[in-house]
């Protein structure tokens, strides 16, 4: 039977607590949003396939819980994973704040991994307090991209897993291209022969 997709990769949506994660998931995968704040207990997942440069990719996308009882579970979720979402809400300065805590969580966690930055609940300018120059310039100093978005009003999320998904191809297809001089090259013994990094935890 023909494989259903071209690649599998693993993604892992971190943040704290009512950031809005899950409803950044539900409504990528099954278009949906509900009012309602049902707290993750350790983790879910969800799947979905999309295509990318006319490749089949599958997605399995991890939502962990932000609430602190149950951090010690989701740590040992970032084995094998791609690419992390590292979200926070942008009507709460607190949850900004703690980006760097997730950012260090990561770190702790995985070699080198993909990451982007998300600030979520971009749907009432009233109640923004996170600015975007703000969230900006601190996406650039860390050398991740950002994207604003809103569960609620399907902003930006489509794009977002596009960009998440679109970053971890590349960074397999460069990973594929260094093996490939590698093994073209003559290797030496007692030298360090590989650079890369798997880009995977
Ligand atoms: N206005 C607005 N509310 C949102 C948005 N996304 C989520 N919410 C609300 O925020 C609350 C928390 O959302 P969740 O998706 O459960 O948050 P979470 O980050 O998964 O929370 P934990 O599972 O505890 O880590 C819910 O009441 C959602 O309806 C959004 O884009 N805009």
């Amino acid at each position: 039977m023909a494989k259903e997709y071209d690649h599998l990769f693993k993604l892992l949506i971190i943040g704290d607590s009512g950031v809005g994660k899950s409803s950044l998931l539900v409504r990528f995968a099954d278009n949906t949003f509900t009012g309602s704040f049902i707290t993750t207990i350790g983790v879910d997942f969800k799947i979905r396939t999309i295509i990318v440069n006319n490749e089949r990719v599958k997605l399995q996308i991890w939502d962990t819980a932000g609430q602190e009882r149950f951090r010690t579970i989701t740590s040992t979720y970032y084995r094998g994973t791609h690419g992390v979402l590292v979200v926070y809400d942008v009507t709460s300065g607190e949850t900004f704040a703690n980006i760097k805590r997730w950012l260090q969580e990561i770190d702790q966690n995985c070699d080198v991994v993909n990451r982007i930055l998300v600030g979520n609940k971009d749907d009432n300018p009233d109640k923004k307090v996170v600015s975007t120059e703000d969230a900006q310039a601190f996406a650039d100093q860390i050398g991740i991209k950002l994207f604003e978005t809103s569960a609620k009003d399907n902003k930006n999320v489509e794009e977002m897993f596009m960009a998440i998904t679109e970053l971890v191809l590349r960074s397999k297809k460069e990973q594929q291209t260094r093996i490939q001089q590698q093994g073209g090259d003559t290797v030496k013994l007692g030298t360090k022969s590989s650079k890369s990094k798997k880009k995977c935890c």
